[in-house]
């Protein structure tokens, strides 16, 4: 197994990814097959150089050169092709902002993922998890991705905005998120960029999503800002609230709407898509099923879980860490230089694209034994120490790391354990799920068939 510790003076491994094409370099791979063909280039190389379309990018494939990119935010900067057309959709917020914006932004927004707060908006996920685990019918199939997205939703929004509006705010969320992330996505990977103009009926139900999302959006501010309630404990509140320790400086309303932008668009459909494939993997694996069942058993006794209950619920967080690792929900981000700089013995010019998958990096043998197998006890405190340093990313790291690390993982605890405290998830023979790399890592519609225990 690689150490993390290495000698100054080592020699790293370049290699140019096999199978290009003379003018589209490796698009065509990356269109067709993406998560095979990068997960099979750290066998060649340390720093792997790709070519799609006439533009070389690049892929560190070990854990040290990928730190070196992720805590270097001034030098590797997001940007790029991919964060423009990101812009006219979640304008200037922490996924948005260039390096010296997201210093401040990050500021004035880590306040709302304060633990205190966590603890408030855990007792939305208590109610909704509970609600969503009374909602089925014994033996009736369900669309397990349907579920755990519109879980997710309700359970974002309420955290969002805890006003007499929510169930307006959620059915409006449910409705036009998947129709925003589903165009955003394809937007992003079309290389010409005229397909979002092109009058097609996507198109114009993007537009309308979008617009909705936006006209909700503000109706949330403005009726915070008519109301004199003060704290509410939702995360909109606290955004209102934040003052920069530094200038003083607070948010104006459209810098409050980007980042509530942003965080429906980053912090739904990721935590639906790692939920659905944990349901998948522990539908295959009986003897991880039996174990979460017999934790869920012994730490709640039959009650729903509570966000007091989530240290003790041990191997349920193991179950959802080793379901990040096989399938992680943002299984590819991106970042591009701002001057000339060096990787791995490399010199990158200045706008070089540098592609960061937690997909690759997970699925490496020389990093996790036998990757291709679901084991939650990899994760567990003396098994996970052995694990290389930076070679598990599923929230990414450095200044950029995922503000709802916490509340991604406490929602998706108390998920599993609601459910699985009443419902046997029983996979239905024949069932083939592909994972769809999109803009997060999707299983596509999952049938399952909820068994009372
Ligand atoms: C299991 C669930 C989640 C996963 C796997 C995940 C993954 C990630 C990753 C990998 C990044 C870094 C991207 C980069 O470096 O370019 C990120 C950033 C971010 N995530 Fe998450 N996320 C999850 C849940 C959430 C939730 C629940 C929220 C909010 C409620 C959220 C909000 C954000 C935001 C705002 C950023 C940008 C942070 C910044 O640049 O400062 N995420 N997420």
């Amino acid at each position: 197994m690689r150490t993390a510790q290495q000698p100054a003076t080592r020699h790293w491994r370049h290699a140019v990814a096999p199978g290009g094409l003379p003018l589209a370099g490796h698009a065509l791979l990356m269109a067709r097959k993406p998560l095979q063909f990068l997960a099979s280039l750290p066998a060649h190389g340390d720093l792997v150089e790709l070519r799609l379309g006439p533009r070389p990018v690049y892929l560190p494939c070990h854990p040290e050169l990928i730190q070196q990119v992720l805590v270097n935010a001034r030098v590797y900067d997001t940007g790029g092709p991919v964060k423009e057309k990101a812009k006219p959709i979640l304008g200037n917020g922490l996924i948005t902002s260039d390096w010296a914006d997201h210093r401040r932004q990050r500021r004035l927004v880590q306040p709302a993922f304060h633990t205190a707060r966590i603890a408030k908006y855990a007792e939305v996920m208590e109610r909704e998890c509970e609600a969503e685990s009374t909602a089925w019918t014994a033996r009736r199939p369900i669309d397990v991705s349907h579920e755990m997205l519109a879980l997710t939703a309700r359970v974002t929004a309420r955290a969002l905005f805890s006003t007499n509006m929510a169930p307006h705010a959620v059915a409006e969320i449910q409705h036009c998120l998947p129709i925003v992330v589903e165009g955003a996505y394809r937007q992003a990977i079309d290389p010409t960029g005229l397909l979002a103009k092109l009058p097609l009926a996507a198109n114009r139900r993007f537009d309308d999503a979008l617009a909705r999302l936006n006209q909700l959006i503000d109706r949330m501010i403005d009726d915070y800002r008519a109301s004199d309630d003060g704290d509410r404990g939702d995360v909109l509140s606290a955004l209102f609230a934040a003052q920069d320790d530094e200038t003083g400086g607070t948010m104006s309303d459209q810098e409050i709407h980007d980042q509530v932008m942003t965080l429906l668009l980053a912090g739904i459909e990721t935590t639906a898509s790692a939920l659905t494939w944990a349901w998948f993997l522990l539908g295959r694996n009986p003897r991880a099923e039996a174990a979460l069942h017999a934790e869920v058993d012994e730490v709640l006794g039959g009650r729903a879980p509570a966000y007091a209950d989530v240290p003790r619920l041990a191997y349920t967080q193991r179950v959802f860490s080793e379901a990040l690792r096989l399938f992680p929900p943002a299984w590819l981000f991106t970042r591009t230089t701002t001057e000339t700089t060096e990787l791995g013995g490399r010199r990158l010019p200045p706008a070089s694209d540098v592609l960061i998958s937690p997909y690759v990096l997970h699925r490496d043998p020389a990093l996790f034994p036998r990757p291709e197998s679901f084991d939650p006890d990899r994760w567990l405190p003396e098994r996970a120490k052995e694990v290389t340093r930076g070679s598990y990313l599923p929230f990414g790291g450095g200044s950029r790391k995922c503000i709802g690390d916490v509340f991604g993982m406490t929602e998706a605890t108390l998920a599993l354990a609601a459910i699985a405290g009443r419902w046997r998830m029983r996979p239905i023979p024949g069932t083939k799920i592909r994972p769809r790399p999109q803009m997060s890592l999707t299983a596509g519609p999952l049938r399952m068939i909820p068994e009372p225990r």
